[in-house]
Formats: C-alpha cells, sequence, structure tokens
C-alpha cells in the first residue's frame, strides 16, 4: 500500500467517526451560517510572490518536526510576519493535527486560511467552511476525476478557493480539466517522500497563464523561493523550514522580504 493510500485509509476512518456524532445536514446547516469565505485567490495573486505559512507539526518523511505548543501565537507570528495564506494541518494521525489547531488559529488571525488535509469527501469542504476555512486542499493523486471536479465545484460553490495539488503533468492537465484556477505543485513524492524542487519548474510552464502557481515543499530560505519565483510560482507554501527554524516569525520575514526584493523575479502578470 502506497503512504498516501494508507493517510487516505486513515482519513476514512476518522472521518467516519466525525460524521457519526454530526451529520452531514448539521455540519452543511454550520458551513451555511459561517462568515463568509475570504478571497484566497486574490491573496495569492500578488505583484510580488507570497509566501503560505503552514502550522505543520508533525509529517510522514520526519516524524515529530516542532512541539507547537500554542498555534494561535504561531499563526499570529505568521500574519504579523506576512503570509498571504495560513495553511493550517489538520490530519492527526501523521501530521499531528486537528480541527482544533484550525479553530485557534482562525480565532487568533483574519488572514485567509487552507485547510490542509487530505479531503476525500463533500462532508470535510462543509465542516472546513463550518470552521471558517476559506481555502481547502485538493490532492488530484487521491481523487477519482468526477470526484475532484465535484468536489473543486463544492469547495467553490461555498465562496471558498480550492488549492489542487499536483505531481506530474498529468495531474496538471486533470487539475485543469476539473476547473482549477490555483495549482499547487509539490516536490515531495507521494511514493518515496522524497523532495526535488525542479518538479515545479518542468510542471510550471505547461501550465495557462492566468493559473495561480503554488511551488509547495522544500522551501528552506529565500534562495529556494527565488528559484521557485524564477520558475514561475505566485507563492510558496512553507512549513518544514519555518518551523523547525527556531525562530518562525523571522524565518518567514526573510522569505516575504525576499519575494517582494527588487532582485526577485516577479509573477508575470
Ligand atoms: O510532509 C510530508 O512528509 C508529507 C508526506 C506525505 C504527504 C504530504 C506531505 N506533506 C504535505 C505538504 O504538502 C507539506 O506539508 C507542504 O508542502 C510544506 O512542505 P515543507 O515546507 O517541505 O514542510
Amino acid at each position: 500500500m502506497s503512504i498516501l493510500e494508507s493517510i487516505v485509509n486513515g482519513v476514512r476512518e476518522d472521518l467516519a467517526a466525525r460524521e457519526a456524532l454530526v451529520p452531514f445536514e448539521t455540519i452543511k446547516q454550520l458551513a451555511a451560517k459561517a462568515p463568509p469565505a475570504r478571497d484566497a485567490h486574490a491573496a495569492l495573486r500578488g505583484s510580488d510572490v507570497g509566501v503560505i505559512a503552514e502550522v505543520k507539526r508533525a509529517s510522514p518523511s520526519k516524524g515529530d518536526l516542532a512541539a507547537i505548543a500554542d498555534p494561535a501565537s504561531l499563526a499570529k507570528d505568521y500574519a504579523d510576519a506576512g503570509a498571504r495564506v495560513i495553511s493550517v494541518l489538520t490530519e492527526q494521525r501523521r501530521f499531528g493535527g486537528s480541527l482544533a489547531d484550525f479553530d485557534a488559529v482562525r480565532a487568533m488571525v483574519d488572514v485567509p486560511l487552507l485547510r490542509k488535509d487530505f479531503v476525500i469527501s463533500p462532508y470535510q469542504v462543509h465542516e472546513a467552511r463550518a470552521h471558517g476555512a476559506d481555502m481547502v486542499l485538493l490532492i488530484v493523486a487521491a481523487l477519482e476525476q468526477p470526484v475532484l471536479a465535484s468536489l473543486l465545484d463544492r469547495v467553490e460553490s461555498l465562496g471558498m478557493t480550492a488549492l489542487v495539488e499536483v505531481h506530474t503533468a498529468e495531474e496538471a492537465d486533470r487539475a485543469l480539466e476539473a476547473g482549477a484556477s490555483v495549482i499547487g505543485v509539490n516536490a515531495r513524492n507521494l511514493h518515496t517522500l522524497e523532495v526535488d524542487r525542479d518538479v515545479f519548474g518542468r510542471l510550471a510552464p505547461g501550465l495557462p497563464f492566468e493559473t495561480v502557481k503554488i511551488a509547495e515543499s522544500g522551501v528552506r530560505g529565500p534562495s529556494d523561493l527565488m528559484t521557485y519565483a524564477g520558475a514561475g510560482a505566485d507563492a510558496v507554501l512553507v512549513g518544514e523550514g519555518l518551523v523547525t527554524s527556531g525562530d518562525p516569525k523571522a524565518a518567514l520575514q526573510q522569505l516575504v522580504t525576499a519575494g517582494s526584493h527588487p532582485a526577485c523575479p516577479r509573477p508575470s502578470r
């Protein structure tokens, strides 16, 4: 079984348990009552290269990364340092995240929030909105094409933005066919967990001009951001490099400064 399949199996079990407690109809009503979603698409389409800063406690590739005692305080640091969007991992078994982390962050910051999870069901989309998410991750490799298209429609029908994640040219074609307007190219191979930063540079030129392009994974400092910017990134998504830095706020400030530096290649629009 692949790592992705194993993660998704756990997600499916946890989802069934939550659905038994809060039925789909109830979560839909809660989502409908939530304040409107913030425009994450616009936030990411800046004239500089932006940063999506991630609250990431652990990962399948590295195990425990950081003891984040107060995710809200970390998110406040991210917001103060200029994060365009904050990503909060809510998958528990492999990433140590939770919806409680998400709620704490939502209560603290007004920046658009990405619910970062392995979304396989409409329930999770409404659940994300009910908790105040503005953006939802959809991983092409985890979804059959009709499911991907229908989840993307559902995310947008609730006023949120979908970050559609791809690893290959074929997945990028599927993302575009489904109607994705924000595509994340993840440098982390889901089979080997190895990070190859060159994947973004191979796939980005094949994406339409108007697509918002996010380079995900492997940013350890400003030079990685500059490299991704040179290959056409509108923004980078960074987790490990921030939470293991010892000073996430300062580390993020350095990235934000690099993204707006005159020498940094600008998104081409
Ligand atoms: O991080 C992992 O080990 C991982 C393994 C399997 C599936 C997904 C995984 N990570 C999710 C992500 O996309 C990253 O958290 C995100 O891109 C940030 O990456 P990084 O800056 O390298 O922590």
